[in-house]
């Protein structure tokens, strides 16, 4: 079954009242609710891309007959303008056309019904290794991030600091970005913030130093992960390399199988930029996901599909808000349900 048909299935199957055996512990009525709340962030914070993608691909079925080529032209640029990305907008345009000639679509709501699907299998089909997370079930996990100032990092490594500490784990940052001016002091804002030791040097210190740092307090507190912030500089496309190599051998000589993630964090409110960002860090290092930032700021929620058709590196999380509970492991179905949900209940 197709991503499509298991949310649909889910979708209609929500008005039966789900009954729970009277002795369902309280622990497990609190991971439903947890769960719906789960949800509920996805549904909130995709609202502008739903809004946005919704009203234009209403209008245009108002507006054009779905026979004619203006409408695929129409629906490309629609798909285009909705960073969904060049390979992905083709290959749903040439899925409806195909559909179309072997006669599936014989009405506007087939026509529908027909993108939606298409798009919301993309997702799983394009994503399948979204929910490998590599941690360390032996000792310590090491998680490095890297991306460009301004996209979410630090405070993306606060999140994940906080939602470990909240599952009863200690957590040891790094402040390997020690080239912008305020990164070090940002970090020790949310290392108190959050409850999680800081690690630092002065600026314009050595990060792979820093990182050795790290790993040694980490040990000696028998911390659980090892978060690790890192400069983003790509002008110097060379220089980043260096860094990051050095940071990842001191990893790997003191934790061999260190660092177990490599999370490349990209803004999705930034587009093809983003994109372009994402093919220089992969030419640059192992990147083993992305950390996809501001989805909740962005009207134009097709980066996924994207990055999915276009650089081949999973997307493991997305940030969906401000608060520290707005980061959420991705999920392929409350995402694409959040994204489409009106459009899946026309089809229903
Ligand atoms: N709405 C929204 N804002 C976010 C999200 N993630 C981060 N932000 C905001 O983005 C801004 C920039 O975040 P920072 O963490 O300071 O950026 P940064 O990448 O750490 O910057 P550098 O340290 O220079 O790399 C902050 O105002 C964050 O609150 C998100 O998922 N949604």
């Amino acid at each position: 079954m197709g991503l499509f048909d298991k949310i649909k299935s889910a979708f209609t199957n929500t008005d039966k009242e789900i009954k729970l055996p009277e002795e369902t512990e309280q622990k497990q009525l609190e991971q439903v609710k947890k769960e719906q709340e789960k949800a509920n962030s996805y549904e909130k914070g995709l609202q502008k891309s739903r809004r946005s993608f919704t009203r234009r691909l209403n209008e245009l079925f108002a507006n054009f007959r779905y026979e004619d080529e203006e409408f695929f032209e129409e629906l490309e640029d629609l798909l285009i303008e909705s960073d969904v990305g060049f390979e992905a907008t083709m290959y749903i345009s040439e899925t409806l056309r195909q559909e179309s000639k072997v006669q599936n679509v014989k009405s506007m709501a087939d026509a529908e019904r027909v993108i939606v699907q298409t798009m919301v299998d993309l997702y799983g089909e394009t994503n399948p290794d979204h929910h490998i997370f590599n941690d360390n079930p032996n000792g310590l996990t090491v998680i490095l991030f890297v991306g460009v100032n301004g996209v979410g990092k630090t405070t993306t490594i606060a999140k994940m600091a906080h939602q470990y500490i909240d599952q009863g784990k200690k957590v040891v940052m790094a402040a390997g970005d020690t080239f912008r001016a305020g990164a070090i002091e940002q970090l020790h804002v949310w290392g108190d913030r959050v409850g999680a030791q800081v690690v630092s040097t002065k600026q314009g210190g050595d990060p792979a130093a820093v990182v050795y740092d790290g790993i040694v307090q980490a040990r000696e507190h028998q911390a659980d992960v090892l978060l690790i912030d890192t400069a983003g500089r790509l002008q110097n496309k060379k220089n980043l390399m260096n860094e990051l190599e050095k940071m990842k051998r001191v990893i790997s000589r003191e934790i061999p199988d260190a660092p177990h993630e490599t999370l490349l964090v990209l803004d999705a409110t930034t587009g093809q930029n983003a994109l372009n960002q994402a093919k220089i860090f992969k030419e640059t290092t192992d990147v083993t996901g992305i950390v996809l930032t501001k989805m909740d700021g962005t009207a134009k929620g097709g980066i996924v599909l994207a990055i999915g058709k276009e650089l081949n590196i999973p997307v493991k999380f997305v940030g969906l808000g401000e608060t520290m509970n707005d980061l959420h492991p991705f999920d392929t179905e409350k995402f694409a349900y959040g994204l489409f949900k009106e459009l899946i209940q026309q089809t229903a």
